[in-house]
């Protein structure tokens, strides 16, 4: 025999029960005898429980409130009973009616709502449903007969969660289908005491129904048909890449019921499972799905673990003292206190230091189970053997189920070296010696991003996800987004990255969409979508958003924003940034920046600080980490100086050369940055901090280039003027260059400890006599690169080749997420 279980959702409307009629035809096809258990329509069993708390309340409403039901069974016989058959359900579901508009009635008048009357009024629900079906079925020819399960499943009688007479239930359930071929719709959720007082089962009620008849009957399998796919790796509200776990087993069911009681409420299948009785979780809305199949043992898996599940909200006690170190029976005392106070406990962990114990519970007991154990342990706590109960709140459990953990490594390093990577505390932590469920206690507030990150590392790993926050989409910034836009498929496919926009702000808009804003469309939705800009603001809501994986990328020249970058390094957040202003600010900002990185376990890169895309912070970095010593550092760092003395020449005005460097997209925002040295000198000054030189921006000698006229002007547009005015200075300069086979260079030099730049000619033995276009060079002269320095030359300015550095600082944080 089969049987089946229809929930709620299946029998709520017309539509969903036709399918359940095909899906019990299909059923009926093979020839196997099916018992069918039927759930109350949605949402009726808790209607039922309002109108007799109105009822008791001596609110007349609840008759209003009946009618609705009433109506609702009747619109299902309309639409599913040819009209010249519908006359003998309606009188049956009138009778059912009008004997709990009866009961209700004495309810009202004498206000008093007993458990016992509840579970009556409650087992209408499946009742009615039942019986609309089975007619249903009975006017599509096919043999059905309704059976009241109070007939066959007794209990005794605790009311609201009835304790199950198995020898008497299970010898019932065998008598009553042994008589019989028709299919037996049988009312969930219901059963009666030994004198016939209606009973109910408790949660799961209706497919602990199931479970009893299949246990009883031996059948060969229980289909439990509900409106979802199956069990899922995690609670899809929370992580919206959860997905269907296709076999699981009965242990590995049992350890995610926290979440997994809105498919199945593992405990209620307890009798089949003991008879190992295969249970399916199948979709009445999507019936070509295959579901999750529940077992004894479950098919070999692809991940190492099975599912995720959490509890939402607890409370962690912990309790500690000097004289608990080798004392035995203090957690059985305190245990034993809880219980006889009815607090459940959830997680228990106790070190092997004995000095502390620690445990979850309910939040609403936390009250009660300080008053209770403080109670019991008065005497110790007097003496000052046990410090005190401590009680923390806000917090939240996350346990890692399955069977594959067992025996195999690096679970739980993957699990705890995720967390860390996003700066997710551990406040508490339990595994069993049964291997099945690592669990860990954290912060209420980092629970979604927890979960999201968990389950990308074991269930996504050949996916991983990093969510930028982008602020600056003028060149640079606007430049990156349509590399990203170009890339986003191939990075999905062949590198199973997935590169989400999650922020953007320009100096008007800002839009934050934990979604993605997407790299095709995010002009128009800044603009449509975004609210006045306000970078606190932004930082807040990344903050607040405390996505995984999130990295803040500064490609503004803005000097406020660098404040915020401590704040989001502390909130775990990488920041990537062209921007220089912060590695070329106080000496003590930029190691708190470097230091608060470390803390945090997140990166801060700036590669692009120095020659654009050319790697030179990271190979200034490999270097010093393999400990190599810097003797000198020779370089030319701005690609605006490099292009201008390049292009200048007879024929040319200085200014155009200057303009034009500009439109390339080599200058800074403002081009007197670059002009006056300031832009060097930052460079080099940076540089100098990388390899171990702690200097101050005021350490860096800077030798002008610019005549005083051109340094005084007030505005961009002044300063070319005084640039035009200047030509003279700027082609006797190139002409007197030239004139001894010489090139103009303006060169940064760290030696010593000291740190300059000054104009310098250069003739044609000169490494640095042969740049062209934006180059930049650097050369390296270190204890390793003595004889022969380290060059490292290019393109070190322009749109493409900085925004593909940002891009490379990006994509290096995503492949250290692992
Ligand atoms: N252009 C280049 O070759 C290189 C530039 N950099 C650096 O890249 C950064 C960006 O340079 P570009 O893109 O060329 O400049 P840009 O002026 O074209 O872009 C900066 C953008 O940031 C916006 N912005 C400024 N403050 C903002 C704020 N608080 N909130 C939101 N948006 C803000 C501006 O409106 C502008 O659209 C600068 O720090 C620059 O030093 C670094 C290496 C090379
Ligand atoms: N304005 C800078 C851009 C790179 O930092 C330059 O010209 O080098
Ligand atoms: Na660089």
């Amino acid at each position: 025999m089969k049987v089946l279980k229809f929930g709620g959702t299946s029998v709520g409307s017309v539509d969903s029960i036709k399918t359940v009629i095909e899906i019990l035809e299909n059923n009926l096809a093979n020839g196997e005898q099916v018992a069918v258990v039927f759930s109350a329509m949605g949402g009726v069993t808790n209607r039922l429980i309002e109108i007799g708390k109105m009822a008791a309340a001596g609110n007349a409403e609840y008759i209003e409130f009946l009618k609705v039901v009433e109506e609702r069974h009747f619109a299902v016989v309309r639409g599913m009973i040819n009209v010249k058959n519908q006359s003998g359900t309606f009188a049956a579901v009138r009778g059912l009616f009008n004997e709990l508009g009866d009961i209700l009635r004495g309810v009202s008048w004498i206000k008093e709502l007993s458990e016992r009357t509840l579970d009556l009024i409650m087992s209408f629900g499946e009742r009615l449903s039942t019986l609309v079906i089975t007619e249903i079925l009975k006017s599509k020819g096919i043999s059905a007969e309704f059976c009241d399960a109070r007939n066959i499943i007794h209990t005794n009688a605790t009311y609201g969660m009835g304790d199950v007479d198995f020898e008497v239930t299970n010898k019932q359930i065998l008598e009553y289908f042994a008589k019989t071929n028709a299919l037996q719709c049988v009312t969930g959720f219901i059963a009666s005491t030994a004198d016939g007082v209606t009973t109910t089962l408790g949660r799961g009620g209706s497919d602990y129904t199931a479970s009893i008849i299949a246990a009883a009957v031996d059948a060969s399998v229980i289909e439990i048909w509900t409106d979802v796919d199956g069990m899922m790796t995690a609670d899809p509200r929370k992580v919206a890449n959860a997905f269907t776990i296709p076999s699981i087993s009965y242990a590995e069911a049992m350890e995610l019921s926290h979440f997994g009681a809105k498919v199945i409420y593992p405990p209620s299948l307890q009798p089949a499972f003991a008879k190992n009785i295969t249970l399916k979780v199948l979709n009445t809305f999507n019936t070509d799905f295959i579901g999750t199949f529940v077992q004894k043992t479950a098919n070999k898996k692809d991940y190492a673990i099975t599912g995720i599940s959490s509890i939402d909200e607890i409370a962690l006690v912990n309790i500690q003292g000097s004289g608990m170190i080798g004392v035995a029976g203090i957690s059985g005392r305190l245990f034993t206190a809880l219980s006889l106070n009815d607090i459940s406990v959830i997680l228990i962990s106790q070190a092997s230091s004995e000095h502390s114990i620690c445990f979850s519970i309910d939040p609403k007991n936390a009250q009660k189970a300080r008053e209770v154990l403080e109670k019991e342990f008065s005497h110790e706590i007097t003496l000052g053997y046990i410090d005190g109960i401590s009680i923390e709140k806000s917090l939240s459990i996350i346990a890692i189920v399955g069977e594959g953990m067992k025996k195999s490594t690096g679970v739980s390093g993957k699990l705890f070296s995720v967390l860390g990577k996003n700066g997710i505390n551990v406040v508490a932590t339990a595994q069993g010696s049964s291997e099945l469920n690592i669990s860990v206690v954290i912060s209420k507030s980092d629970l979604s991003k927890a979960l999201n990150s968990i389950h990308g590392v074991f269930f996504q790993s050949e996916t991983r996800s990093l969510n930028l926050f982008i602020v600056g989409v003028g060149l640079i910034g606007g430049t990156l987004l349509e590399q990203v836009k170009n890339q986003t498929t191939y990075l999905r496919e062949e590198k199973l990255l997935n590169l989400n926009i999650a922020g953007l702000s320009n100096t008007k808009k800002m839009l934050l969409d934990p979604d993605g804003i997407g790299s095709e469309q995010w002009r128009e939705r800044v603009n449509e979508e975004g609210v006045k800009t306000s970078l606190p603001a932004f930082v807040q809501r990344m903050i607040e958003l405390n996505l995984p994986n999130s990295v803040f990328v500064d490609c503004t020249s803005d000097k406020d924003i660098v404040q915020y970058y401590n704040m989001l390094l502390d909130a775990s957040i990488s920041v990537v940034t062209p921007n220089k202003v912060a590695n070329s600010g106080s000496y003590a900002e930029y190691i708190s920046l470097q230091r608060t990185a470390l803390k945090r376990g997140v990166k801060f890169l700036y590669e692009t600080n120095v020659g654009a895309g050319l790697p030179i912070i990271n190979t200034i970095q490999g270097l010093m980490a393999s400990g190599d010593k810097f003797l000198k550092i020779e370089a030319i760092l701005s690609g605006t100086l490099s292009f201008i003395f390049n292009s200048f020449g007879p024929g040319v005005r200085f200014v155009d050369v200057v303009k034009e460097a500009k439109a390339k997209g080599f200058t800074e925002p403002d081009p007197r940055d670059d002009l006056s040295g300031a832009d060097v000198a930052r460079k080099i000054l940076i540089l100098a901090r990388e390899v171990g030189v702690p200097l101050e921006s005021s350490d860096v000698r800077v030798a002008q280039l610019l005549p005083e006229n051109c340094l005084a002007a007030a505005t961009v547009e002044d300063f070319f003027q005084e640039l035009i005015i200047s030509d003279d200075y700027f082609a006797k300069l190139q002409s007197d260059a030239e004139a001894n086979g010489e090139k103009l260079r303006y060169i940064a030099t760290l030696e010593n400890g000291k740190a300059f730049v000054e104009l310098r000619t250069v003739d044609a033995q000169h490494p640095f006599y042969t740049l062209s276009g934006s180059d930049n060079i650097i050369s390296f002269t270190t204890e390793r690169y003595k004889d022969r320095p380290l060059v490292i030359k290019g393109p070190g300015a322009g749109a493409e080749v900085t925004a593909s550095g940002v891009f490379a600082d990006i994509m290096s944080i995503s492949s250290y997420l692992g």
